[in-house]
Order: C-alpha cells, then sequence, then structure tokens
C-alpha cells in the first residue's frame, strides 16, 4: 500500500534498524520472480519440521546452507541447496550501510525464504544458529506482517510490535543480534499490486553463518 503519510526510519532498538520502502517496486518485483524460483524442487520450498513432530506454519526454501531446527547443512531431503546468489550479497551490503553507515565486511552466506499466507505465523525466537555475529537482514514482500520485536532476556516482555510492509528493510544487528522477534500476525489483502504476489507475504532473512565455506 501507498502510505499517505511516509513512514520514517526507525531505530526501535539499539541496532535495529527499520527502513520502510527500501525496496522499490521494481526491486520488489524481481525478488517476488526469484523467490518463485528458488521455491522450484529439487530443495524447494516446504515446511520445516521441529522436533517435537510439528511442522512450522510458513513455508521455507533456503540458499546456501539449509536450516534445520537446529543447525545448518548442506542438503535437504537428500538434495543440495541452492547456492546463495551474488544478488542477495549486493542487497545485503547495501542495506548494511544504508542501516549502520558502513558494510563491516558484511558477506551473507544463507537466506531463509519464507512464504507466510494468511494464517501462518512464527514464535518469539532467537536467531542464534550462526556461528557470525554480523547483522541478520530482513527483507518483507507482500502483504503486511506484524513483527514482534522482544528484548534479549528472553521471550517475555517489553516488546514493539512493527507493521513490516512490502518493500521493508529490518536489520538487526550488534547489541540486538540476539533479540528475541517473531511473526503474530499477517494483515491479509495489504500487499501491493505490480509486484507478482496475489496474497500472502514473502520475508527473505540474510545472515553469515560463520561455517566454513567448503
Ligand atoms: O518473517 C519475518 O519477518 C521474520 C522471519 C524470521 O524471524 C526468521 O526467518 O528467522
Ligand atoms: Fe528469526
Amino acid at each position: 500500500m501507498t502510505a499517505l503519510i511516509p513512514r520514517p526510519r526507525g531505530e526501535p532498538a539499539d541496532g535495529v534498524v527499520h527502513i520502510p520502502g527500501w525496496l522499490d517496486t521494481d526491486r520488489q518485483a524481481e525478488l517476488v520472480d526469484a523467490c518463485r524460483e528458488w521455491a522450484r524442487p529439487p530443495a524447494g520450498m516446504r515446511h520445516i519440521r521441529l522436533p517435537g513432530g510439528g511442522v512450522m506454519s510458513v513455508r521455507t526454501v533456503c540458499l546456501g546452507w539449509h536450516w534445520e531446527p537446529y543447525r545448518y547443512v548442506r542438503e535437504v531431503g537428500g538434495e543440495p541447496v541452492k547456492p546463495f546468489p551474488p544478488l542477495l550479497t549486493e542487497l545485503g551490503r547495501r542495506a548494511v550501510t544504508d542501516s549502520y553507515g558502513q558494510d563491516g565486511g558484511y558477506a551473507p552466506d544463507v537466506a531463509l525464504v519464507n512464504f507466510y499466507d494468511d494464517t501462518a505465523k512464527m514464535g518469539l525466537h532467537q536467531d542464534r544458529d550462526e556461528r557470525s555475529m554480523a547483522p541478520v537482514v530482513s527483507l518483507s514482500l507482500g502483504d503486511t506482517g506484524v513483527f514482534r520485536l522482544g528484548n534479549t532476556a528472553g521471550r517475555g516482555r517489553p516488546w514493539t510490535d512493527l507493521h513490516l510492509e512490502s518493500g521493508d528493510l529490518l536489520v538487526f544487528g550488534g547489541p540486538s543480534r540476539l533479540v528475541y522477534h517473531g511473526v503474530t500476525k499477517i494483515l491479509p489483502g495489504t500487499g501491493p499490486g505490480g509486484i507478482g504476489l496475489d496474497g500472502g507475504r514473502l520475508n527473505i532473512t540474510l545472515r553469515e553463518s560463520g561455517l566454513p565455506r567448503s
């Protein structure tokens, strides 16, 4: 949705930067197309299984390394994970520079691409399976997600709920690298036209695994 009143850049916590509308419509459309390709088999998009026997409500495809609770692996269902694309390295560097004023040598090698239908959510968690404390870069496409930004101490309050709209950038690093966060709901029908996504929300997070290259 085009905001009548521009949404300002926000720093809701130390090390967390939210830049609304960071991706223009063409860039969003390009990423939606790319996500559609990445989602295809082999090693395509799927509900990740949790150790307790359940499955996550989001569907996920990973690039570079596959995340399974709670580690990174090179294969999923016996198939090699798709490579991490240069497009995302470049976007990640620009994202970190625009957030913190310098890219700090940011070299992401993992992307998690999550698709949320109208009812999908993600419980509060930390992104802590990486061995690198480099920032997490998050890009949102399609329907607005209500993103709960908690604290680093635990799953309880205080928290702040942010609306992540299509094209928004969120970076969390530094003292907030291990902040608890999640997605409490999707607001159906709020995504923009013209990006090739009819419904639902895509979120791409970029991370440095800190794992060896080969
Ligand atoms: O969808 C989002 O905005 C957050 C996704 C997330 O936290 C994750 O993939 O670890
Ligand atoms: Fe996360």
